[in-house]
């Protein structure tokens, strides 16, 4: 069997509590253009939501009269990361919003305030809540992001404006 994740398979079997490990800085092509001050909207599914809540923050550093949402969908309320943050994040900065699907919630999920939607992210809310100047910002599973960028495409946002990242290798990645 294809072991996948190289360098994470790595750390887990040979690392142990306590070693010295020669780092390098972080680098890649998924990171917020902070010279733009367009809305900017994240799209989080599952544990994509790790770099986009780290670019949340720095929106909330650096641009916080920029208009932000989060859109975070995840399984249910056992795989919520982050959840006190993102509330208080929220809280604290009147710029920004957040919205979370549940895909296996329930509506007593909805009543406590764990979530806003039972369901995936859909079309329709998508068309109606992301603002058509927006800078979008999608991560997630790739039949997520390949869901997510077409509904984007088809309300006219441009591929400009529309930024992923795909764990891995990209080849399989396409847009309908
Ligand atoms: N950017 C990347 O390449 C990423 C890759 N992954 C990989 O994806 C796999 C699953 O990751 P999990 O965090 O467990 O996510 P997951 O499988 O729990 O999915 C998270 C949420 O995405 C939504 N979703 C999934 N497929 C969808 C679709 N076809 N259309 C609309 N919405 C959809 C659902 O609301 C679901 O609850 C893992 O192997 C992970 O490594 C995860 C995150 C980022």
């Amino acid at each position: 069997m294809h072991q996948p994740g190289t360098v994470s398979s790595s750390l887990h079997e040979h690392v142990q509590i306590g070693d010295t490990l020669l780092i390098s800085a972080p680098a890649g092509m998924f990171t917020l253009d902070t010279t733009r001050t367009n809305p900017v909207a994240f799209i989080a599914g599952g544990i994509g939501l790790t770099p986009l809540l780290s670019m949340l923050q720095t929106v909330v550093k650096q641009q916080p009269e920029r208009s932000a949402q989060l859109v975070y969908a995840v399984r249910d309320h056992h795989f919520h990361a982050f959840a006190e943050e993102l509330q208080q994040l929220a809280a604290q900065n009147p710029a920004i919003s957040h919205t979370i699907f549940y895909e296996n919630g329930t509506e007593e999920d909805i009543e406590q305030k764990h979530c806003d939607y039972v369901g995936r992210i859909t079309e329709a809310w998508l068309q109606q809540h992301i603002p058509a100047d927006a800078e979008v910002y999608v991560c997630g599973p790739r039949p997520f992001m390949q869901a997510m960028i077409s509904i984007l495409l088809r309300k006219g946002i441009t591929m400009e404006n529309i930024h992923y990242e795909v764990f891995g290798p990209a080849l399989a990645f396409s847009v309908d």
